[in-house]
């Protein structure tokens, strides 16, 4: 199971959680990454846990003010980025671009998507991953594998009747072990989460916990 966990604009310290995951990670053996804010990238990556972008935009070199560019967070050692969350929604069209822009800068992609219908439409555009993720259930208390276990499972046949190979993951409230091992009973290869470990006193433990049930 891949651990993708997005800091979003929490006002936690971004190198002290990287440095948590990268200690997991190493003695776990489960792949961990953290999705900083786009300024903490190359301080996330200098830890050495795997780093990747919350979003590129559509774009590549040019008059482009405030966006983010994907060869800049490449250069600032992010390896993928999330394309299309739930709180940073694009067309289907800017997706695509990002897409593009994604695979040029080299960076592995997560599209994520609200419904299965979306994740069919997000899996045809071809990035590496898909994630299913309820907005209502972002931000919670309760996994969205015990929530709603039937659009992880929606999605993960919508992915696989449009593209076998691309991996799904779930995400919204999801903050333990026994979440995790339901997402991947479920039949996702991964999960999306945040406030479980972003808003967590203590960063390591959630993190213990969370690859307990890889
Ligand atoms: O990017 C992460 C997801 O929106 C899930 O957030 P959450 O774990 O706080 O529910």
């Amino acid at each position: 199971m891949f651990v993708l966990v997005n800091l979003k604009a929490y006002p936690c310290d971004p190198v002290a959680v990287a440095e948590a995951a990268h200690d997991v990670a190493a003695e776990s053996g489960v792949r961990i990454a953290v999705a900083p804010q786009a300024a903490h990238l190359e301080r996330v990556a200098e830890t050495g846990v795997e780093t990747w972008a919350q979003h590129v935009a559509p774009i590549s070199y040019g008059s482009h003010t405030g966006h983010t560019l994907a060869e800049a967070a490449a250069a600032a050692g992010a390896t993928g980025t999330l394309l299309n969350h739930s709180e940073r929604r694009l067309t289907l069209a800017d997706v695509d671009g990002a897409l593009d822009a994604a695979e040029r800068a080299d960076l592995e992609t997560v599209v994520c998507a609200n419904n299965p219908d979306q994740v069919a439409a997000a899996a045809a555009l071809g990035p590496d991953a898909v994630a299913v993720e309820p907005p209502e259930l972002i931000g919670g208390d309760v996994s969205v594998s015990t929530a709603d276990p039937g659009i992880v499972e929606g999605a993960v046949a919508a992915a696989g009747a449009v593209d076998p190979e691309v991996d799904v993951y779930c995400g919204a409230g999801v903050s333990t072990g026994d979440d995790l091992a339901a997402a991947a009973d479920l039949g996702a290869a991964g999960v999306l989460l945040a406030s479980g470990v972003a808003k967590a006193d203590d960063p390591r433990a959630a993190l213990d916990d969370l690859v307990s049930g890889a």
